[in-house]
This record gives C-alpha cells, structure tokens and sequence, in this order.
C-alpha cells in the first residue's frame, strides 16, 4: 500500500501578541500556512496556533493507531528549529511536569492507549518492548542502559519514559521504538504481528546557505545527520517511481539517515511534524523547515503489514495458550497492583488490610524479581519449557516401547535391589560396630539424656536455664532444615552425574556420526563412477544380447540346431551377466538422501546435547547457590553459639550462693548416672536381642522415666541458681492441679503404687506404638530413596544402552560402508570387473543385503525409541552378515524379541 508521507506543522506560541512581529498563520480550515510573504504551503495538519496536547494527539497520531494493531510500523518524526516544541510535542514539557495528563506529549499518550487497547483484546498475547537511543554525530547510544526492555504495564513503560528522558544529551536525536507482537489462533494456526512505532526528535542544528543547482539559496544543516538526511528526502521527493531505486538514495552514509530508512521512502507509515517558530526574526528558519516539509510530502512509503502464520501442532498451541493466560494473569496482576497502590494512597484503609496488601505487594515484588532475574524475562518459564520438552519425550517414548520397557526395568531393578540391600548391609554393619563400642555410647547416653530427647543435662557451670530454652529452639530447627538441604544437594548431584554421563554418551555419538558422514561424502563420488561405468556396460551388454536373439532367429528360421543351442546358451550368460551388473550399479546406489538423514539426526543429536550442557550448567549454578546457602547457615549457627557464650558469661558473672545446690545437683547427676547404667545395659540387650520382653520393656521406662524426672529437677535447680524464678508453665488448670493434689493425697501407698503401675503401662503400650511408627516411617523413607534411585538408575542405564546401540549401528554402518568403498574403488577401475570378483562381490553383497535394508531405516531414532528395536534387528545373529559379525564388538548381552516383548540374556546364560 503506497501511502505519502503525512505532514503537520504546530506554531510555537510566544508570549506576547504583536502581529506586525508574527511572520506565520495557520489556516485550518484549508490546511496550509500562510507565510508573510503571502505564500502559502499546503499540508496535511495546519495545527491552530493555541493547538493543545490533545488535539494535536487525536487529530494527527490516534490514527496511526489502527495502522500500528494491524501490524504496519508507523514513525512519529518532530523536526524544526531549536525551542519550537519538538521535545513539548513528544514527550510534554519537562520530567516532573509529564506526571500532569493534559501536558502529557504523543509517546505518553500513545503508550496509553496503547496498554488501553491491548487490557480490552483479551483473545490475543501481546509481548510488548520498549528502546530508546540517542544519536550524536555517528555515535548510538542507549537511553535506557538495557537495550530493549520486556513491558507488562503502563507503569512498566512510564518508568521506562523516565529512565530515559533523564540520560537525554542537549544536541542530540532520539529514537524512541515500541515493538509490539501479538499472537492470536486463526483456525487452529497462530497467527503472528510484529509491528514497531518509532518515535523520532530531530534535534535542530546551525544552518549554511549555500546556492543550489537554480541558483536559489537554501539553508542546510551542519549536523551530518541531518544533512544526510536532507539529501535523502530531496532525492527521495524527485523519484516518482513508486519502487525506488535504494542505491540512489544515501541512507548508508549516517546513522540517523539508516535508522530512518523505514520511516522515508520505506515501509513504515509515517508522519512528520514540523514545528515553527511565529517570529518575523525566524522567518528564513521556518521557511527552511517548511520547504523541507513540501519535499517530504511528495515520498511515497510502500506500508505493509508485517504479519506471519505459525502452523504450530497441538502441544504448541497448548504452549500458545499457556502464554496466552500467564500474559493475561500478568495483566491482571499490574491492574491489581496498581489498584492496590492507590488504595494505600488515599490512607483511608484499616490497618490490617493496609498490612495485607503491602505483603501482597512485596509477594508481587519478589515474583518479579524471579522472573525476570538478571535481565531474562521468563527464564524461568524457558527452563520449565526444557524440561518439560525433555520429560514428555521420554514419556512419549516409553508409551511406544512399553513391554519392552517393563522387561528391561525387571531387569534392572534386580540389579539395582541387589545394589541397594549390599549397600544396607554395610550400612547396618557400621551401625552394628558402633554399638559394640560401648564407651562411645554411653557416653551418648550421657550427653543426649534419656533417648536423647533433652539436651538439658549440663552442669551448672556450663549453661543458664534461659540459654537451655534458647539451644533447644534453635538447635533443633536448621538441623531439620539443613538435612532437607542436604538431601536437596545430594538430589542436585546426582542430577549432574546424570546430567554428566550423557552428555559424555552423546558427544560420543556425535563424533561416529560426523565420521559417517565425512566418510559418506568422500565415497560419493566413487560410487558416481561405478554406475556410470555399469550403466554403459549394461546397454552394451543388452545390445549384445539383442543381437544374438536375431541370430538365433535365423538359426532357428534354418532349423540350425547347434548354432541354436550355441546362442541359447550365449544368451543366458549375456542375461546373467546384465543381471550382475544392474546389480552392482543398484548397491553403488546414490546416498545423498542418506547423508542428508544423518545430516539431520546428527543436529538433532547436537541440539539434544546443547539442551543438557544447559540443564547442567542450571544445575550447577543450583548446586553452588545451595552450597552458598548452607554456609551462610552454618555461619548463622556460629554466630549464635558466640551469642549463647556472651551471655553465659554474663550470667556466670552473677554472685549468687550456689554451693548448696551445686551439691544437689551433683548428687542427683550420680543418681541419674547409675540409671543411665541401668538402662544402657536393657538397651544393649534389645539391641543384640531386637525385641525385649513385657518386664524388660516396663524396667526400660521405669528408668527413663526416673532419669526424667532427675533430669527435671536438676533443670528446676539450675533455673534457681539462675535467678530464673517462674515456674515451669504447665497446660493444667491450677484449679484442677490442686484438686488432683487433693486426690492424691488422699490415697494410700498401695493405691498410689497400682495408679503408677497403671500409668507406666500406658506409657509403655504408647512407646511400643511410637516405635512401630517410627519403623514404618524409617522404612517408608528408605524404600522412598530406593525407588528413587531406581528410577534414576534405570533412566540412566536406559540412556547408556539407547546411545550404544545407536553407536554400534553407525559403526556397523561405517564398517559397511567402507567395505563398500574398497569394493567400488575396485569396480570403478579398468580391468576391475572381472568375473571372479564380481561372483565374490555379488555373493558378499547377499550376506550384506539386510544390513544393507536396516542402513536404510536410520533416524528412526528421532521416532521414538525404535532405536531399541533397531539395535535388537542388528544383534540377531541371522540378520548379520558373517563378515560384518566378525567386525562386531563382542555384545555383553544378547537381545530377542518376541512380538512386542525385548528379551534380554547375559551372554552364556
Ligand atoms: N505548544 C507549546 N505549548 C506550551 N509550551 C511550549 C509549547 N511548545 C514549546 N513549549 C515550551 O517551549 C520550550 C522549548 O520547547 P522544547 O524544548 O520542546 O523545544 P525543542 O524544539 O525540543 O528544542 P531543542 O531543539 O532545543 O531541543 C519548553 O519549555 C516547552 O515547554
């Protein structure tokens, strides 16, 4: 669509309103200017001179709008002499002053309606950026410091506007670009636009009078920008053909002139506004703009639309539509945040929704921040993309081959049991050793307390009761947390051992498979000659053969029976004979299609390895932020012990009388002790015995209910010594605590002994309980981990057995091929064929004619895992041809198929 350059001029209004001083009239009605040399200029917009930012908006630029969603680029350009408005024009008066709407300049408002039309079309995906360049002389430089930036929102794009508008230099142009690409289904296919708006201010620069070809002055710009510029709209303006002849303009020779191609003489719809000055003073100036304005509306700029089809599949489209939703779920987020932050304006909320919504902000915050972390919007939604590409093929895979999977991974889990129990074994043999070492343990004893479950048990000397409370917080907690680390690490590491080999496996197959080809390649031409050579030597042969047939004829027209039966028998050998030779000429076959299939398998293979070096590499920067992570815990953990120290010191200082209670203490600690003994010896029994009978389990908790209750008091003393006088605080009412007391007292020994009795053998049947529990839980854990590295093991194993067989397919298929090659060097050679050779080579060809077949098939890998299948064809011994089984590395194990199950035997068995 051919469409002329628009034209507009604004007058810069001046503050006083002297006519006699004005030189310039706009003349609305007719569209031209009228100078005050009575010439008038004809234009597309003749602005009025008290123009608002909005008129000039809605009159010039909303139309461009309709061009812009339909995909056509459009170009704003302001140019005129220097403080006329072009900066005004664009953007609005100052930075501070464009937080006012009605002042508001065309890239504000643009930007605006902009979001306004994309916030209302919610069957479409919209990826929107943004970028903003200054040119000073031929240099380019970014306004925005991050090249092209994603927006989501209108706020996105105005903080954007500010970055930029503050790295602005004086004498400079700018070129402020919105690209927009919206996506959007059209039967089934996505349908794709990418249009871009720039936004252009032409900085003025010093003029020069120079006389052109008719001897008329005109005035032209020092800035070689520019300059260039003007050459490029002179010539431009005087080409009438509508397809212009690129060579003759001289875009090329400035940078503004070739980021403004589009915008003159090229496929964007542009508009150009000229603004001017009113003063009689600036009169040579503003006709100089004006006359640049008269050539520019003579271009013709050839508008397209930049819109292309994507025929994506299904999955793709379900991609298509995730995009779409979370593109609309960010939409619905900035128009909440916004929401949200004017409502925290007005300060009429209560305050715990005030609370709420700045979480909700800060929640918002950090989401962003993960997305678009170090400058990659939705690195994170590429990663799932991979991953999920990965899985679903593997899982697609897996569909097709299913019993020959199910069968492969008995196989294996029997291995990797096997692996897995020897492992437990050792495991159980080093906890075994370390129950033997009594000392060791009963000194654990003495430092965990009764099971282990209070850590208060120190000496007076060594910890205050208010530090107790503070170890038992905070030394339970990151342990959990830190083992939940750890074995996120360890999952990490096994991933990139994962990750590791096959890589390895596959930089493998990719080398065997650049050798095929290069190999492929250099025996193409050989091959070229032995059909070409077998080609002659056919139709010679055949001419042969049509020869005698017409001397048999004869013979036979004479009934000359021996010469009859002479060229009978000539005939058959010249038949068989061209039997040899076609063949030979078919198996010397063309394989440019096979090089090309290799070709393709071989990328494929390399972008498959270039998916995994990154997931490696993503796992490694995982391991290294988690290994940061663990120290900074550990850290944290240091520096609270040091906290702990300094305040123990403190309340070491403390002058208290502690002698009496120290000696308690002691005692009591000797009591303890001589439990503790006690119970170690039931507890070695159950460990060596592993079930301990009714008695023993009752002894068991009578003592670890005693040490208890020592432990307990010897706390209560510690607290005194301490000065730490609040009672223990206890969940029972005080009430229902005296009444129980009241009881109590009131029973007799006897009574008090069967209470005891009853209550120790709840607590016992409660023990037994917890500690079926825990079992259960220990081993619902293990079998966990287990089948957990089962599954990796078998993927792995699944991987290493795919990629070898595709190896030694590709290394059947090279030996074959240069068997071949040592066959068709002969063959291409005069005197090479020989009768006794080609026999050899025919009955060699025989043996090698299914290899051959499978040869065919390759790249059935990229089908799923039909490569299984093709390995198990290339292992069967019947298929193989003798020679070649010499060739073949010794198979570990033999595989059989029968109908759709692999069946796989280690050799020997
Ligand atoms: N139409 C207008 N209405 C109100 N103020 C205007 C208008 N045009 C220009 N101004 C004011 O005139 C001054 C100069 O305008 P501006 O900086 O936009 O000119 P410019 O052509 O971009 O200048 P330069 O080429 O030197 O960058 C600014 O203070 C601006 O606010």
């Amino acid at each position: 669509m051919e469409i002329n350059i628009e034209t507009a001029v604004r007058i810069c209004p001046v503050s006083y309103c002297n006519k006699d001083l004005l030189c310039v009239q706009p003349d609305v009605c007719n569209n031209s200017i009228k100078l005050g040399n009575l010439q008038s200029i004809s234009v597309q917009h003749a602005l009025p001179i008290d123009c608002t930012q909005n008129t000039l908006y809605i009159t010039t630029v909303t139309p461009l709008m309709n061009y812009f969603f339909e995909g056509c680029d459009v170009s704003i350009v302001t140019f005129g002499q220097s403080s006329t408005g072009k900066s005004y024009t664009l953007l609005g008066p100052t930075l501070n002053c464009a937080l006012s709407e009605k002042e508001h300049g065309i890239i504000p408002r643009f930007l605006r309606q902009m979001f306004a039309n994309i916030n209302q079309d919610t069957d479409k995906c919209f990826l929107i950026q943004i970028a903003w360049t200054q040119i000073c002389g031929e240099n380019v430089y970014d306004l925005l410091g991050s090249g092209s930036a994603e927006c989501h929102n209108i706020s996105d794009a105005f903080d954007l506007l500010k970055v930029g508008m503050a790295n602005i230099a004086t004498y400079a142009h700018t070129l402020f670009t919105v690209t927009l690409e919206q996506q959007f289904c059209v039967d089934g296919c996505v349908q794709h636009k990418v249009s871009t708006a720039s936004f252009v201010d032409l900085s003025s620069s010093e003029k020069v009078a120079v006389m052109d070809s008719n001897g008329l002055t005109q005035y032209l710009p020092t800035d070689s920008g520019l300059l260039t510029l003007y050459k490029c709209v002179w010539i431009l303006s005087e080409l009438n053909n509508t397809i212009y002849n690129q060579n003759l303009v001289p875009y090329n020779q400035s940078a503004l002139t070739m980021l403004l191609k589009d915008s003159f003489g090229g496929r964007a719809k542009t508009l150009l506004i000229c603004c001017i000055s009113p003063l009689v003073n600036d009169f040579m100036e503003t006709l100089s703009s004006l006359q640049f304005v008269q050539r520019a509306q003579l271009i013709k700029n050839f508008v397209t639309i930049n819109s292309y089809v994507s025929y994506e599949t299904y999955e793709n489209s379900d991609i298509f539509g995730l995009q779409f939703a979370t593109n609309q779920l960010f939409k619905l987020v900035s128009n909440a945040e916004s929401l949200f932050k004017s409502l925290l304006g007005t300060g009429v909320i209560p305050k715990a929704q005030m609370e709420q919504i700045s979480e909700w902000l800060t929640l918002k915050q950090e989401c962003q921040d993960c997305i678009s972390e170090s400058s990659e919007p939705h690195r994170s939604l590429d990663i799932i993309e991979e991953e999920i590409e990965d899985r679903s093929k593997s899982e697609s895979e897996s569909e097709s081959d299913v019993p020959n999977l199910i069968d492969l991974m008995n196989n294996f889990r029997v291995k990797t049991d096997g692996l897995v129990s020897s492992i437990n074994r050792i495991n159980a043999n080093e906890s075994n050793t370390k129950e033997i070492s009594k000392s060791g343990r009963y000194n654990e004893y003495h430092s965990k307390g009764a099971r282990g479950r209070r850590g208060s048990i120190h000496s007076v000397d060594e910890l205050s009761p208010t530090l107790f409370k503070c170890d038992n917080v905070q030394n339970q907690a990151p342990i959990t947390f830190s083992t939940k680390k750890d074995r996120v690490m360890k999952q990490i590491c096994a991933d990139i051992e994962g990750y590791e080999k096959q890589i390895e496996e596959l930089v493998q197959t990719v080398e065997v498979k650049e050798k095929l080809v290069q190999q492929l390649i250099k025996n193409k031409q050989t091959k070229v000659n032995v059909r070409r050579k077998f080609k002659q030597k056919c139709l010679k042969l055949q001419n042969d053969q049509n020869v005698a047939q017409s001397k048999l004829k004869q013979a036979k027209s004479v009934n000359n029976h021996l010469l009859e039966s002479k060229l009978d028998l000539e005939i058959s050998e010249l038949s068989k004979k061209i039997n040899k030779s076609e063949f030979i000429r078919s198996i010397a076959e063309d394989d440019s299609a096979t090089i090309s299939e290799l070709e393709s398998s071989l990328n494929d293979t390399k972008k498959q390895l270039e998916k995994l070096r990154k997931c490696l590499h993503r796992k490694e920067k995982s391991k290294l932020e988690l290994e940061h992570n663990l120290r900074e815990s550990k850290k944290t953990s240091s520096q609270d012990t040091i906290k702990s120290d300094v305040v123990k010191k403190l309340t070491e200082s403390a002058s208290v009388d502690l002698y009496n209670i120290k000696h308690e203490i002691k005692e009591l600690r000797k009591t303890r002790d001589r439990l503790l003994e006690q119970r170690y010896k039931i507890d070695t029994k159950a460990h060596s015995k592993k079930l301990l009978n009714d008695t023993e389990e009752t002894q068991l908790v009578q003592y670890e209910e005693a040490i208890e209750a020592i432990d307990l008091a010897i706390e209560y003393k510690n607290q005194k010594i301490c000065g730490f006088t609040e009672g223990a605080k206890t969940s029972i009412d005080e009430n229902v605590c005296k009444l129980l007391k009241q009881q109590l007292l009131k029973l007799s020994n006897e009574e008090i002994l069967v209470l005891l009795q009853k209550y120790y053998r709840k607590i016992v049947d409660l023990r037994g309980s917890t500690k079926k529990l825990e079992q259960q839980l220990i081993q619902a854990e293990n079998q966990n981990e287990t089948f957990q590295n089962q599954v990796q093991n078998l993927s792995l194993v699944l991987q290493r057995v795919r990629s070898e067989a595709e190896r030694r397919v590709l290394s059947l298929e090279q030996q074959h091929d240069h068997k071949m090659q040592l066959i068709m060097h002969h063959l291409s050679q005069e005197g090479g064929e020989d009768e006794r050779f080609i026999s050899r080579v025919l009955e060699r060809s025989k043996q090698t004619a299914l290899a051959l077949q499978v040869a065919q098939g390759r790249n059935k890998q990229i089908d799923k895992g039909s490569l299984i299948a093709r390995f198990t064809r290339y292992a069967r011994h019947e298929t193989v041809p003798q020679q070649l089984q010499v060739a073949l590395v010794p198979s570990q194990a033999k595989v059989t198929r029968q109908r759709n199950k692999l069946i796989i035997q280690q050799n020997g068995k």
